[in-house]
C-alpha cells in the first residue's frame, strides 16, 4: 500500500485508528475456548465488528508465538482473513525485528513474502544493515522505533550526546538516509504528549504509528495537537481498550462501540485538514 492509498483510506473512513490484535487466550470470552481455533474466532469477530471504524490492524507477534504452533497458525489465518475480506486495511506485523543483514533478510521474507503484511515494526539499534533488508520490498513499510510509550523509553532514547542531541533524534535523522517517507514510519508513544512537537521537527511528513491510548492512558487530543500533519500523518493504535472492552458473548459489539467512539473523535480532528 502506498502513502497516498493510506491517506485516501483515512479520508474515506474519517479515521486513523489502528486496532491492535494482542489476542490472549486468558482474556478472551470463555465461550470461545470451545471453538476449534479460539484465537482465530476471536480475531475474526473483532475484525468484522471494528473494520468500519479503522484503517489498520496490528497483530503483535508475541501474543501468537507465546502459545507455539497453534498461535502462529491463528496469526497466519487472521492476516489472510483481513487481506482477503478487507483489502484496504493496512496490516502491521508488530514484531520489533532487526538483526545482522542475512537474518533481517529472513525476518523480512517472513513478514512480507510469507505473511504478506503491509508493514513491520523494526528496532533501529543495530543500524543500517539491519534495517535495509526490510526496505527492498516496494510498497512495504518499515516502522522504526523512535520514542516508545513505556517508562524505560527514557533509559536510552532520551539520552543526550555532548551536543545535546537525543538518541531518538539521531534515529530520526540517520534513518532518513535509508528511505523516504513513502516507506518509512516511526513509532512514537501516545504517552509522549508534547514531545511529538520535537519529533515533527525532524520528521515533518512521516506517518507515525502511535500506540498508548486506552490502556496506557495516552491522550489522543495531545497526539493530534502536537503530531498531526496536513496529510494526517498518524495511525493511532489501541489494543486492550478495544478488544477486551467486554468478555461476554457481546464482546464484538462492545469492541465495535469502543472503536466507533475513537473514530468519532478522530473524525472531529480530521475536519481541520480534509
Ligand atoms: O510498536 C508498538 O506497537 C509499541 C510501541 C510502544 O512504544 N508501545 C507499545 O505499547 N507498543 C505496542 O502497542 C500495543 C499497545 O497495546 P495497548 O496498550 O493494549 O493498547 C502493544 O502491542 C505494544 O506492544
Amino acid at each position: 500500500m502506498t502513502k497516498q492509498d493510506l491517506i485516501e483510506n483515512i479520508k474515506q473512513k474519517q479515521s486513523f485508528l489502528c486496532v491492535g490484535l494482542d489476542t490472549d487466550l486468558t482474556k478472551i470470552p470463555s465461550h470461545l475456548l470451545e471453538e476449534e481455533d479460539p484465537i482465530y474466532s476471536f480475531n475474526k469477530a473483532i475484525v468484522d465488528a471494528t473494520a468500519p471504524y479503522c484503517v489498520a490492524y496490528k497483530p503483535n507477534t508475541a501474543f501468537y508465538e507465546s502459545i507455539g504452533i497453534k498461535g502462529i497458525w491463528a496469526l497466519e489465518k487472521t492476516i489472510e482473513y483481513i487481506r482477503t475480506k478487507y483489502p484496504k486495511q493496512f496490516i502491521i506485523l508488530d514484531a520489533k525485528r532487526g538483526d545482522i543483514g542475512n537474518t533481517s533478510e529472513m525476518y523480512a521474507k517472513s513478514a512480507f513474502e510469507h505473511l504478506k503484511a503491509n508493514a513491520i515494526t523494526v528496532a533501529p539499534y543495530m543500524g543500517e544493515d539491519s534495517v535495509k533488508p526490510f526496505l527492498i520490498y516496494p510498497n512495504k513499510w518499515v516502522i522504526l522505533l523512535a520514542l516508545t510509550s513505556n517508562k524505560g523509553s527514557a533509559d536510552f532514547q532520551l539520552t543526550e550526546d555532548s551536543n545535546g542531541e537525543r538518541l531518538f533524534e539521531k534515529v530520526l535523522k540517520k534513518s532518513q538516509e535509508w528511505a523516504t517517507d513513502e516507506q518509512l514510519m516511526y513509532v512514537v508513544g501516545a504517552t509522549q504528549g508534547s514531545m511529538f512537537a520535537d519529533i515533527r521537527k525532524h520528521a515533518p511528513n512521516h506517518f507515525l504509528l502511535v500506540p498508548g491510548v486506552g490502556a496506557q492512558g495516552g491522550s489522543l487530543a495531545e497526539v493530534v495537537k502536537y503530531g498531526m500533519t496536513k496529510e494526517c500523518g498518524l495511525l493511532v493504535n489501541s489494543s486492550r481498550g478495544i478488544i477486551y472492552a467486554d468478555n461476554t458473548e457481546d464482546f464484538a459489539n462492545r469492541a465495535a462501540s469502543e472503536a466507533k467512539k475513537i473514530q468519532a473523535e478522530m473524525a472531529g480532528y480530521l475536519t481541520s485538514i480534509f
